[in-house]
Protein backbone atom coordinates (compact mmCIF):
# COMPACT_ATOMS: atom_id res chain seq x y z
CA UNK A 1 0.00 0.00 0.00
CA UNK A 2 2.16 3.08 -1.19
CA UNK A 3 -0.47 5.36 -0.19
CA UNK A 4 0.74 9.34 -0.82
CA UNK A 5 3.63 11.75 -0.52
CA UNK A 6 7.06 9.86 -1.03
CA UNK A 7 4.69 6.43 -0.04
CA UNK A 8 5.32 5.11 -3.79
CA UNK A 9 8.78 6.11 -4.58
CA UNK A 10 9.73 4.31 -0.91
CA UNK A 11 7.61 1.15 -1.50
CA UNK A 12 8.72 0.88 -4.98
CA UNK A 13 12.47 0.24 -3.61
CA UNK A 14 11.65 -1.67 0.02
CA UNK A 15 9.28 -4.06 -2.99
CA UNK A 16 12.26 -4.65 -5.39
CA UNK A 17 14.87 -5.49 -2.19
CA UNK A 18 12.06 -7.73 -1.13
CA UNK A 19 12.30 -9.53 -4.64
CA UNK A 20 16.20 -9.81 -4.99
CA UNK A 21 16.38 -11.12 -1.11
CA UNK A 22 13.83 -13.62 -1.80
CA UNK A 23 14.99 -15.13 -5.37
CA UNK A 24 15.68 -18.59 -5.15
CA UNK A 25 15.38 -19.17 -1.44
CA UNK A 26 12.17 -21.04 -1.56
CA UNK A 27 10.19 -17.89 -0.23
CA UNK A 28 7.87 -16.64 -3.00
CA UNK A 29 6.02 -13.34 -1.97
CA UNK A 30 2.77 -12.58 -3.85
CA UNK A 31 2.41 -8.95 -3.91
CA UNK A 32 -1.12 -7.28 -4.30
CA UNK A 33 -1.74 -3.78 -4.61
CA UNK A 34 -3.65 -2.01 -2.07
CA UNK A 35 -5.37 1.93 -1.96
CA UNK A 36 -5.03 3.33 1.45
CA UNK A 37 -4.91 7.23 2.55
CA UNK A 38 -6.01 10.35 -0.11
CA UNK A 39 -4.67 7.50 -2.92
CA UNK A 40 -7.19 5.82 -2.27
CA UNK A 41 -9.86 8.96 -1.13
CA UNK A 42 -9.12 9.97 -4.93
CA UNK A 43 -9.61 6.66 -6.35
CA UNK A 44 -12.48 5.70 -4.23
CA UNK A 45 -13.88 8.28 -1.94
CA UNK A 46 -12.94 6.81 1.48
CA UNK A 47 -9.07 6.37 2.65
CA UNK A 48 -9.51 3.06 4.11
CA UNK A 49 -11.90 1.24 1.48
CA UNK A 50 -13.42 -2.17 2.08
CA UNK A 51 -11.41 -3.60 -0.49
CA UNK A 52 -8.26 -2.52 1.24
CA UNK A 53 -10.03 -3.94 4.49
CA UNK A 54 -10.56 -6.88 3.28
CA UNK A 55 -7.10 -8.13 1.55
CA UNK A 56 -5.07 -6.34 4.45
CA UNK A 57 -6.96 -9.27 7.09
CA UNK A 58 -6.26 -12.18 4.12
CA UNK A 59 -2.47 -11.15 3.95
CA UNK A 60 0.33 -12.20 5.85
CA UNK A 61 1.92 -9.03 5.81
CA UNK A 62 1.00 -6.08 5.02
CA UNK A 63 4.07 -2.78 3.76
CA UNK A 64 3.11 0.05 3.55
CA UNK A 65 4.12 4.01 2.52
CA UNK A 66 3.05 6.68 4.34
CA UNK A 67 -0.55 8.51 4.02
CA UNK A 68 -1.25 12.45 4.13
CA UNK A 69 -0.68 15.75 2.41
CA UNK A 70 -1.96 19.29 2.69
CA UNK A 71 -4.51 18.65 -0.06
CA UNK A 72 -6.67 16.62 2.17
CA UNK A 73 -6.09 18.65 5.15
CA UNK A 74 -9.62 20.78 5.19
CA UNK A 75 -11.43 17.30 4.32
CA UNK A 76 -13.85 16.03 7.13
CA UNK A 77 -11.64 14.10 9.51
CA UNK A 78 -13.00 10.75 9.06
CA UNK A 79 -11.98 11.10 5.44
CA UNK A 80 -8.93 12.37 5.72
CA UNK A 81 -5.51 10.20 5.23
CA UNK A 82 -4.70 9.84 8.42
CA UNK A 83 -8.09 8.27 9.43
CA UNK A 84 -6.91 5.64 6.78
CA UNK A 85 -4.02 4.48 8.51
CA UNK A 86 -5.54 4.09 12.34
CA UNK A 87 -8.30 2.63 10.76
CA UNK A 88 -5.78 -0.31 9.42
CA UNK A 89 -4.08 -0.56 12.23
CA UNK A 90 -7.10 -0.75 14.32
CA UNK A 91 -9.00 -3.10 11.95
CA UNK A 92 -6.41 -5.53 12.09
CA UNK A 93 -5.59 -5.25 15.85
CA UNK A 94 -2.24 -3.99 15.63
CA UNK A 95 -1.22 -2.95 18.77
CA UNK A 96 1.94 -3.58 19.38
CA UNK A 97 4.74 -0.67 17.58
CA UNK A 98 8.15 -2.03 17.16
CA UNK A 99 10.90 1.03 16.28
CA UNK A 100 13.96 0.22 16.66
CA UNK A 101 16.43 3.05 16.76
CA UNK A 102 19.87 1.64 15.48
CA UNK A 103 22.79 4.14 14.88
CA UNK A 104 24.38 2.45 11.55
CA UNK A 105 28.36 3.43 12.41
CA UNK A 106 28.35 5.38 9.24
CA UNK A 107 26.45 7.74 9.96
CA UNK A 108 27.20 8.90 12.97
CA UNK A 109 28.21 12.55 11.73
CA UNK A 110 24.85 12.90 10.25
CA UNK A 111 23.08 12.77 13.48
CA UNK A 112 22.53 16.30 14.90
CA UNK A 113 23.75 14.89 18.42
CA UNK A 114 27.62 14.45 19.27
CA UNK A 115 29.15 11.35 18.09
CA UNK A 116 29.90 9.74 21.27
CA UNK A 117 26.02 10.34 22.57
CA UNK A 118 25.03 8.14 20.04
CA UNK A 119 27.69 5.82 18.99
CA UNK A 120 26.61 2.42 19.36
CA UNK A 121 23.14 3.62 20.03
CA UNK A 122 20.65 0.37 19.77
CA UNK A 123 17.22 1.20 21.55
CA UNK A 124 14.06 -0.01 20.83
CA UNK A 125 10.44 1.91 21.43
CA UNK A 126 7.35 -0.20 22.04
CA UNK A 127 4.45 1.82 21.71
CA UNK A 128 1.20 0.78 21.76
CA UNK A 129 -0.72 1.45 18.86
CA UNK A 130 -4.77 0.62 19.43
CA UNK A 131 -5.78 2.98 22.17
CA UNK A 132 -5.07 5.89 23.92
CA UNK A 133 -6.45 9.64 22.62
CA UNK A 134 -5.88 8.40 18.79
CA UNK A 135 -8.94 6.27 19.11
CA UNK A 136 -10.92 7.15 22.58
CA UNK A 137 -14.38 7.99 22.41
CA UNK A 138 -15.94 10.78 22.85
CA UNK A 139 -13.83 12.95 20.81
CA UNK A 140 -15.42 16.17 18.91
CA UNK A 141 -15.57 19.54 18.66
CA UNK A 142 -19.01 20.92 20.83
CA UNK A 143 -20.23 24.23 21.68
CA UNK A 144 -19.69 25.05 25.42
CA UNK A 145 -20.72 28.98 26.57
CA UNK A 146 -20.81 30.16 23.27
CA UNK A 147 -17.07 28.72 22.44
CA UNK A 148 -16.33 26.34 20.57
CA UNK A 149 -13.95 23.86 22.32
CA UNK A 150 -12.75 20.44 20.63
CA UNK A 151 -11.94 17.08 23.11
CA UNK A 152 -10.60 13.97 23.26
CA UNK A 153 -10.42 10.83 25.33
CA UNK A 154 -7.64 9.18 26.40
CA UNK A 155 -7.80 5.90 28.47
CA UNK A 156 -6.26 2.57 29.07
CA UNK A 157 -7.71 -0.93 30.47
CA UNK A 158 -5.73 -3.34 31.85
CA UNK A 159 -5.88 -5.39 29.28
CA UNK A 160 -4.63 -3.08 26.44
CA UNK A 161 -1.27 -2.22 29.25
CA UNK A 162 -0.81 -5.64 30.32
CA UNK A 163 -0.64 -6.75 26.63
CA UNK A 164 1.70 -3.96 25.55
CA UNK A 165 3.35 -4.51 28.46
CA UNK A 166 4.82 -8.36 28.02
CA UNK A 167 5.48 -7.40 23.88
CA UNK A 168 8.05 -4.59 25.79
CA UNK A 169 9.69 -7.55 28.70
CA UNK A 170 10.04 -10.74 25.72
CA UNK A 171 11.75 -8.14 23.20
CA UNK A 172 13.71 -6.91 26.70
CA UNK A 173 14.69 -10.94 27.37
CA UNK A 174 16.63 -10.88 23.75
CA UNK A 175 17.98 -7.59 24.43
CA UNK A 176 19.72 -5.78 26.81
CA UNK A 177 16.95 -7.16 29.57
CA UNK A 178 15.59 -3.24 30.78
CA UNK A 179 12.64 -2.01 29.91
CA UNK A 180 11.61 1.80 30.53
CA UNK A 181 8.26 2.60 31.08
CA UNK A 182 7.32 6.13 30.20
CA UNK A 183 4.08 7.82 31.52
CA UNK A 184 2.75 10.51 33.03
CA UNK A 185 1.65 9.18 36.38
CA UNK A 186 2.22 12.31 38.18
CA UNK A 187 -0.89 14.04 36.02
CA UNK A 188 -2.80 11.20 34.40
CA UNK A 189 -5.49 8.53 35.68
CA UNK A 190 -4.22 6.35 32.32
CA UNK A 191 -0.40 6.58 33.57
CA UNK A 192 -1.41 5.77 37.23
CA UNK A 193 -2.85 2.29 35.87
CA UNK A 194 -0.67 2.15 33.43
CA UNK A 195 2.32 1.82 35.89
CA UNK A 196 0.26 -0.03 38.35
CA UNK A 197 0.10 -2.97 35.29
CA UNK A 198 3.79 -2.55 34.15
CA UNK A 199 4.59 -3.56 37.85
CA UNK A 200 2.81 -6.64 37.98
CA UNK A 201 3.75 -7.61 34.68
CA UNK A 202 7.38 -7.31 36.07
CA UNK A 203 6.91 -9.80 37.83
CA UNK A 204 6.81 -12.50 35.54
CA UNK A 205 9.90 -11.46 33.95
CA UNK A 206 12.48 -11.10 37.05
CA UNK A 207 15.24 -11.37 34.87
CA UNK A 208 14.61 -8.03 33.05
CA UNK A 209 15.13 -4.58 35.18
CA UNK A 210 12.54 -2.20 35.22
CA UNK A 211 12.61 1.62 35.60
CA UNK A 212 9.89 4.38 35.15
CA UNK A 213 10.12 7.67 33.72
CA UNK A 214 7.86 10.86 33.14
CA UNK A 215 7.77 11.35 29.23
CA UNK A 216 8.74 14.96 29.64
CA UNK A 217 12.15 13.53 31.05
CA UNK A 218 12.32 11.13 28.68
CA UNK A 219 12.48 13.79 26.50
CA UNK A 220 15.26 15.07 27.91
CA UNK A 221 16.99 11.99 28.54
CA UNK A 222 16.83 10.85 25.25
CA UNK A 223 19.06 13.48 23.72
CA UNK A 224 20.66 13.86 26.70
CA UNK A 225 22.43 9.99 27.27
CA UNK A 226 20.35 7.89 24.81
CA UNK A 227 21.77 4.73 25.21
CA UNK A 228 21.06 4.36 29.01
CA UNK A 229 17.94 2.74 27.21
CA UNK A 230 17.22 -0.63 25.75
CA UNK A 231 13.68 -1.05 25.66
CA UNK A 232 10.80 1.78 25.86
CA UNK A 233 7.32 0.84 26.24
CA UNK A 234 5.05 3.73 26.11
CA UNK A 235 1.43 4.81 25.00
CA UNK A 236 0.59 5.76 21.45
CA UNK A 237 0.63 9.31 21.47
CA UNK A 238 3.93 9.54 23.55
CA UNK A 239 5.15 6.85 21.43
CA UNK A 240 4.61 9.17 18.43
CA UNK A 241 6.12 11.82 19.65
CA UNK A 242 9.46 10.17 21.02
CA UNK A 243 9.66 7.92 18.21
CA UNK A 244 10.18 10.43 15.75
CA UNK A 245 12.64 12.24 18.32
CA UNK A 246 14.70 9.27 18.61
CA UNK A 247 15.12 8.97 15.02
CA UNK A 248 17.33 11.95 14.67
CA UNK A 249 19.73 10.18 17.16
CA UNK A 250 20.36 7.55 14.08
CA UNK A 251 20.73 10.39 11.15
CA UNK A 252 17.66 10.85 10.09
CA UNK A 253 14.03 9.72 10.25
CA UNK A 254 14.18 8.28 6.56
CA UNK A 255 16.15 5.28 9.02
CA UNK A 256 13.79 4.28 11.36
CA UNK A 257 11.59 1.38 10.46
CA UNK A 258 8.57 0.23 12.09
CA UNK A 259 6.88 -3.32 12.85
CA UNK A 260 3.00 -3.63 14.19
CA UNK A 261 2.27 -6.38 14.95
CA UNK A 262 -1.84 -8.08 16.65
CA UNK A 263 -2.39 -11.22 18.76
CA UNK A 264 -2.85 -13.40 15.13
CA UNK A 265 0.52 -13.24 13.75
CA UNK A 266 -0.38 -10.58 11.33
CA UNK A 267 1.95 -7.28 10.32
CA UNK A 268 1.93 -3.96 9.14
CA UNK A 269 5.46 -2.55 8.36
CA UNK A 270 6.09 1.00 7.13
CA UNK A 271 8.57 3.89 8.17
CA UNK A 272 8.25 5.22 10.87
CA UNK A 273 7.88 8.77 8.82
CA UNK A 274 4.74 10.11 7.12
CA UNK A 275 4.57 11.16 3.50
CA UNK A 276 6.89 14.06 3.40
CA UNK A 277 4.99 16.47 1.25
CA UNK A 278 7.94 18.78 0.61
CA UNK A 279 9.96 16.55 -0.93
CA UNK A 280 7.86 14.07 -2.62
CA UNK A 281 8.07 13.57 -6.55
CA UNK A 282 11.58 14.79 -6.55
CA UNK A 283 13.18 11.28 -6.20
CA UNK A 284 15.47 12.32 -3.08
CA UNK A 285 13.26 10.11 -0.08
CA UNK A 286 15.40 8.13 1.88
CA UNK A 287 14.01 4.50 0.88
CA UNK A 288 15.94 3.20 4.23
CA UNK A 289 13.17 3.23 6.98
CA UNK A 290 11.22 1.10 4.35
CA UNK A 291 13.27 -1.30 3.12
CA UNK A 292 14.20 -1.85 6.81
CA UNK A 293 10.69 -2.32 7.42
CA UNK A 294 10.36 -5.09 4.92
CA UNK A 295 13.71 -6.81 6.92
CA UNK A 296 11.19 -6.89 10.08
CA UNK A 297 8.57 -8.53 7.60
CA UNK A 298 10.47 -10.96 6.82
CA UNK A 299 11.87 -11.55 10.51
CA UNK A 300 8.27 -11.11 12.06
CA UNK A 301 5.75 -12.16 9.45
CA UNK A 302 8.01 -14.61 7.68
CA UNK A 303 10.26 -16.81 10.34
CA UNK A 304 13.13 -15.56 7.96
CA UNK A 305 16.12 -13.68 9.93
CA UNK A 306 18.55 -14.48 7.65
CA UNK A 307 16.74 -12.72 4.77
CA UNK A 308 16.31 -9.63 7.31
CA UNK A 309 19.81 -9.74 8.07
CA UNK A 310 20.83 -9.63 4.80
CA UNK A 311 18.66 -6.55 3.89
CA UNK A 312 20.52 -4.92 7.20
CA UNK A 313 23.90 -6.27 6.44
CA UNK A 314 23.15 -4.36 3.10
CA UNK A 315 22.29 -1.33 4.10
CA UNK A 316 25.42 -1.61 6.29
CA UNK A 317 27.27 -1.69 2.91
CA UNK A 318 25.70 1.06 1.12
CA UNK A 319 26.36 3.18 3.50
CA UNK A 320 29.88 1.57 3.49
CA UNK A 321 30.15 3.00 -0.51
CA UNK A 322 29.24 6.32 1.02
CA UNK A 323 26.18 6.63 -0.85
CA UNK A 324 23.62 8.56 1.22
CA UNK A 325 20.48 10.10 0.06
CA UNK A 326 20.27 14.39 0.94
CA UNK A 327 18.85 13.89 4.70
CA UNK A 328 21.69 11.79 5.35
CA UNK A 329 24.25 13.66 2.99
CA UNK A 330 27.64 15.04 4.93
CA UNK A 331 30.19 16.92 2.76
CA UNK A 332 32.41 14.15 2.51
CA UNK A 333 29.57 11.91 0.76
CA UNK A 334 27.92 11.15 -2.25
CA UNK A 335 24.65 12.21 -2.74
CA UNK A 336 22.15 9.47 -4.36
CA UNK A 337 18.62 8.76 -5.18
CA UNK A 338 16.13 7.61 -4.09
CA UNK A 339 16.33 4.57 -6.99
CA UNK A 340 19.90 4.57 -7.15
CA UNK A 341 19.94 3.71 -3.28
CA UNK A 342 17.41 1.04 -4.52
CA UNK A 343 19.77 0.09 -7.07
CA UNK A 344 22.94 -0.42 -5.03
CA UNK A 345 21.01 -2.22 -2.63
CA UNK A 346 19.87 -4.84 -5.12
CA UNK A 347 23.57 -5.31 -6.72
CA UNK A 348 24.96 -5.89 -3.27
CA UNK A 349 21.90 -8.86 -2.59
CA UNK A 350 22.26 -9.99 -6.15
CA UNK A 351 26.31 -10.33 -5.84
N1 LIG B 1 2.64 6.86 9.13
C1 LIG B 1 2.20 7.84 8.37
O1 LIG B 1 1.68 7.61 7.28
C2 LIG B 1 2.37 9.23 8.82
C3 LIG B 1 1.79 10.23 8.10
N2 LIG B 1 2.01 11.53 8.43
C4 LIG B 1 1.45 12.54 7.53
O2 LIG B 1 2.49 12.95 6.63
C5 LIG B 1 2.28 14.31 6.25
C6 LIG B 1 3.54 15.12 6.51
O3 LIG B 1 3.78 15.17 7.91
P1 LIG B 1 5.07 15.79 8.58
O4 LIG B 1 4.68 16.21 9.91
O5 LIG B 1 5.71 16.73 7.64
O6 LIG B 1 6.04 14.52 8.83
P2 LIG B 1 6.98 13.71 7.83
O7 LIG B 1 7.55 12.59 8.60
O8 LIG B 1 6.26 13.37 6.57
O9 LIG B 1 8.15 14.75 7.44
C7 LIG B 1 8.91 15.43 8.41
C8 LIG B 1 10.23 15.91 7.79
O10 LIG B 1 11.06 14.76 7.59
C9 LIG B 1 11.41 14.64 6.23
N3 LIG B 1 11.35 13.21 5.87
C10 LIG B 1 10.41 12.32 6.24
N4 LIG B 1 10.66 11.13 5.68
C11 LIG B 1 11.78 11.24 4.96
C12 LIG B 1 12.53 10.36 4.15
N5 LIG B 1 12.19 9.08 3.98
N6 LIG B 1 13.63 10.85 3.54
C13 LIG B 1 14.02 12.13 3.70
N7 LIG B 1 13.34 13.01 4.46
C14 LIG B 1 12.23 12.58 5.08
C15 LIG B 1 10.38 15.44 5.45
O11 LIG B 1 10.89 15.88 4.22
C16 LIG B 1 10.05 16.56 6.43
O12 LIG B 1 10.96 17.60 6.30
C17 LIG B 1 1.07 14.79 7.06
O13 LIG B 1 -0.05 14.70 6.22
C18 LIG B 1 0.97 13.80 8.20
O14 LIG B 1 -0.31 13.65 8.72
C19 LIG B 1 2.85 11.88 9.47
C20 LIG B 1 3.44 10.91 10.22
C21 LIG B 1 3.20 9.51 9.98
C1 LIG C 1 -0.30 10.03 11.04
C2 LIG C 1 -0.57 9.37 12.35
C3 LIG C 1 -1.89 8.64 12.27
C4 LIG C 1 0.45 8.40 12.82
C5 LIG C 1 1.85 8.79 13.07
O1 LIG C 1 2.31 9.91 13.11
C6 LIG C 1 2.74 7.64 13.28
O2 LIG C 1 2.27 6.52 13.37
O3 LIG C 1 3.95 7.84 13.43
MG1 LIG D 1 4.42 9.83 13.88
Amino acid sequence: MPGDGIGPEITEQAVRILEAVTEGTGLSLNFIPGLIGGAAYDAAGHPFPDATRDAALKADAVLLGAVGGPQYDNLDRPLRPERGLLGIRSAMGLFANLRPAILYPQLADSSSLKSEVVAGLDILIVRELTGGAYFGQPRGIRVVDGQREGFNTMHYNEMEIERIGRVAFEAAMQRGRKVCSVDKANVLETSELWREVMIRVSKDYPEVELSHMYVDNAAMQLVRWPKQFDVIVTENLFGDILSDQASMLTGSIGMLPSASLNDKGQGLYEPSHGSAPDIAGQGIANPLATILSAAMLLRYSFGRADLAQRIESAVNDVLEQGLRTRDICTKNDQEVSTQAMGDAMVAILRR
